[in-house]
């Protein structure tokens, strides 16, 4: 079980943001449209370029391949990329309980990509990424696409598993409600720096 540690971290509109993000802890970030809360998921998952560094444990992202520290602290962008025919193709093996848990069928897995709905392709890209074992999450609107029930059991399998498993998550919200149910604390984005918003979930 491993902290996330992001060491004065500058990339876009953001300056020497620093942030620690406990084992199996969310931490939810908010902030108006286009104030950088993806570049800044981007910059910790390093796919973008930025100052500063971060630390998975005692592993420093400046110290190790790129490739090595994504698999480590891993992104599920808003919108997730599909290569291959079909669902199954994209994963090694779903965690036990995870389709369920996410209110799909385990049939799911024999389906086309091309005819997933945008909710369920959001719901795999989790999974997918889940099923790889990361030490840290970085979710960029992970239910954006999901109806409110879908959501709530979303949002309670991953706090869960999150907290059962000790990874940190970073997690970019817009819905109050949301940050109010699932986050541990609290960020907003004002100007180049983070605030810290109180919490009432704990
Ligand atoms: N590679 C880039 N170079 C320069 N500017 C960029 C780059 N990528 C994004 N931007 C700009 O940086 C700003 C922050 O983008 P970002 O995607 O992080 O916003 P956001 O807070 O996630 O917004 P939203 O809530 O709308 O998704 C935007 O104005 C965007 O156009």
């Amino acid at each position: 079980m491993d902290a996330l540690v992001i060491e004065d971290l500058t990339v876009g509109p953001l300056r020497k943001v620093s942030l620690t993000v406990q084992p199996g802890e969310i931490v939810c970030l908010s902030g108006p449209s286009g104030s950088g809360k993806s570049r800044l998921l981007r910059a910790v998952a390093d796919l973008e370029a930025h100052g500063g560094d971060a630390l998975i444990g005692h592993d420093r992202q400046s110290g190790v391949a790129a490739h090595h520290w994504r698999g480590w602290v891993m992104l599920v962008p808003a919108e997730s990329a599909w290569w291959a025919e079909t669902v199954a193709a994209h994963f090694v093996e779903p965690l036990p309980g995870s389709l369920d848990g996410f209110g799909l069928s385990d049939s799911v897995l024999a389906w086309e990509v091309s005819r997933l709905s945008s909710g369920e392709k959001q719901r795999l890209a989790v999974l997918r990424a889940l099923s790889l074992m990361p030490r840290a999450l970085l979710l960029d609107e992970p239910t954006a696409n999901l109806d409110g029930d879908t959501t709530r059991r979303v949002e309670t399998w991953l706090r869960d598993y999150a907290g059962r498993m000790g990874i940190p998550v970073l997690w970019v919200a817009h819905d109050p409600a949301q940050i109010e149910r699932v986050a541990h604390r609290h960020f907003t984005i004002r100007g180049e720096a983070l605030r810290e918003i109180p919490c009432r979930v704990a």
